[in-house]
């Protein structure tokens, strides 16, 4: 694989001084998906918006396909599809019109076919002579994505592409990115929904104050950060848990039937040999046994906690 969008040093201070974004260095290769997570305000659609030539960057540089994004600027823009956060649509635009005025806009020769096809898979082929403010918002959103999709981009920026829609159009456009990743495209997305990063992202991005606090594998990271949990039915409820386990990380649920193991999955041993002989050492018996792993959002939290803890 090859790196489709190079960034170096790129950073914004806007104009009333505040530096939305510290000089960041990152590649990202063609046809991967990269989530980039952050709290309100971190500057994840500044980057966006630099990367795409609506925000003039205060240093470094920036290469999408090769192209320099200031001095190349239209070869760089043509390989770029964006999605906006905001709906912005000509409300009395129909949805066909619309779509083919975007490829237009890129310099592309009329080829409806393309066109027929994209809006098809987008749901949108029988909404097709209609005017865009006559649609749902679920709908409206669906038009932006067509709308970046018409000049064939082999970039695609997301900008929180599900807020506010329901979970079958959530689910409808996770395919819709799974379709364009097989055909290639390198798709960056930003959203605030964890479980979105963590089903759809081969790989993540932390941002919190303008600093791209890490970049990883998603797999990777859940294995190297996360926690996981044994949580022990027990066949009676006990008072308390006894003595001899307070050397373990425990908890004992409210109604005292269940006791929680919490255990670092990159320890050398996870002590849950040693923890179940000491339960049954102790009197106490099993009557069932249930693992879990910390989901991205639990790391997502930690670390931007850390952070802020950090800097106070
Ligand atoms: N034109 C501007 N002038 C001054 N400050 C701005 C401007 N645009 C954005 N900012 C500030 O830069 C910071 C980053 O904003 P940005 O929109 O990039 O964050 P974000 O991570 O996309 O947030 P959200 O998740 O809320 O969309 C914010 O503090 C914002 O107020």
């Amino acid at each position: 694989m090859s790196a489709i969008v190079e960034i170096e040093g790129l950073t914004k201070t806007y104009d009333d001084g505040y530096q939305a974004l510290k000089p960041l260095t990152l590649s990202i290769e063609e046809g991967e998906i990269l989530a980039l997570l952050g709290p309100n305000g971190a500057g994840k659609t500044t980057l966006i918006s630099l990367l795409c030539g609506l925000v003039s960057p205060s240093g470094g540089t920036a290469r999408v396909g090769g192209h320099d994004i200031i001095h190349d600027y239209r070869a760089a823009r043509r390989l770029i599809g964006l999605v906006p956060q905001e709906i912005a649509l000509e409300p009395f635009q129909k949805v066909w019109a619309s779509v083919r005025f975007t490829r237009g806009l890129f310099g592309l020769p009329r080829d409806d076919a393309k066109l027929e096809t994209i809006l098809r898979r987008l749901s949108l082929w029988e909404k097709r002579a209609s005017e865009t403010k006559a649609l749902s918002g679920g709908m409206k959103r669906r038009v932006l994505i067509a709308k970046a999709l018409a000049h064939e981009p082999r970039v695609l920026f997301l900008d929180e592409p599900t807020a506010g829609v329901d979970v079958e159009l959530r689910r409808d456009m996770w395919e819709i990115v799974a379709d364009l990743k097989a055909q290639g495209v390198t798709i960056i997305l930003t959203t605030h929904y964890i479980e979105e990063a963590e089903a759809i992202a081969d790989r993540i991005g932390v941002i919190n104050r303008g600093e791209l606090l890490l970049v990883e594998q998603k797999d990777a990271l859940m294995r190297r950060m996360g926690r996981k949990s044994l949580t022990i039915e027990l066949r009676q409820p006990v008072d308390a848990l006894p003595e001899a386990l307070a050397a373990y990380d425990l908890s004992l649920s409210q109604d005292r039937s269940r006791v929680t193991y919490f255990y670092d999955t990159q320890g050398e041993s996870t002590g849950i040999t040693r923890l179940l002989q000491a339960l049954s050492d102790a009197g106490l018996h099993l009557a069932d046994l249930e693992t879990r792993q910390s989901s991205l959002e639990e790391i997502f939290v930690g670390l931007v906690e850390a952070e802020e803890e950090g800097a106070a």
